[in-house]
């Protein structure tokens, strides 16, 4: 992160790929809606390239595998109807929460960071799945991708958190797996660290301009803590 800069007083952390990996509830679901419509099963390596840009071009690309543009338009207000079913019907189920996804959290906590979570994920699958991993308490805020009229990579739900904090993005961090969190970070302002392990559109993580890569949450909280020592 940048020297000299102010302390860092909140994080902005993003969903799949960074706290939870969710590509087995992606697999059940999307494959649910596919069979209903005469498809074949497709495989989680193809299904992680094209996570993180919200449900409706999750679907969309889903089914672009099979068919042209055309015959996705006419079926889709159906697959995706029938897609929301089925992950409501299986959301968590087969998630699982990253290694040192927790002990970052309250890490980050014991630092005196306010915490935001940021999703292109709907609210109707963010706010339950939050819950059920034991995620909800740490934070204050969660944006969903419909929670504002445009998803990252725009700056608007970042710009969203910072103006609810009271704070400005230089003294907030994002911290997420894919070129979406630090396109939508750098646009706003806000520092931005990425983790490797996540999805990142099937792309290198080095790809990224970010301001560094953490191999965990906690290792972030290290970062943040060592940054804010020597903040100005
Ligand atoms: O696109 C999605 O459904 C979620 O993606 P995100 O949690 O990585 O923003
Ligand atoms: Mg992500």
């Amino acid at each position: 992160m940048r020297a000299g800069a102010a302390g860092i007083r909140a994080a902005i952390i993003d969903l799949d790929g960074t706290m939870l990996d969710t590509v087995p509830d992606f697999e059940a679901a999307l494959n649910g809606m596919r069979a209903d419509l005469g498809l074949g099963p497709i495989t989680q390596d193809t299904i992680k390239p094209l996570v993180g840009k919200g449900s409706e071009k999750l679907v969309r690309d889903a089914l672009l595998l099979d068919w042209d543009a055309a015959r996705v338009d006419a079926v889709f207000d159906e697959a995706l109807d029938g897609y929301q079913r089925h992950y409501l019907a299986i959301n968590g189920d087969r998630s699982t929460l990253f290694p040192g996804v927790l002990e970052g959290l309250a890490a980050l906590k014991a630092h005196g960071l306010r915490l935001a979570c940021v999703t292109n994920k709907p609210m109707a699958f963010t706010t339950p799945l939050l819950a059920q991993k034991g995620l909800a308490p740490w934070f204050e805020l969660v944006y969903g991708g419909d929670s504002f009229p445009k998803k990252k990579p725009d700056p608007m739900p970042l710009l969203g958190v910072c103006t609810a904090f009271d704070l400005p993005p230089s003294q907030v961090v994002a911290i997420g797996d894919s070129s979406n969190d630090a396109e939508a970070a750098r646009a706003a302002g806000c520092h931005v660290l990425t983790v490797p392990y996540g999805y990142n559109h099937g792309r290198p993580i080095q790809e990224i301009n970010s301001d560094g890569i953490v191999d965990s949450l906690l290792e972030a909280a290290k970062l943040i803590s060592v940054h804010n020592t020597t903040a100005t």
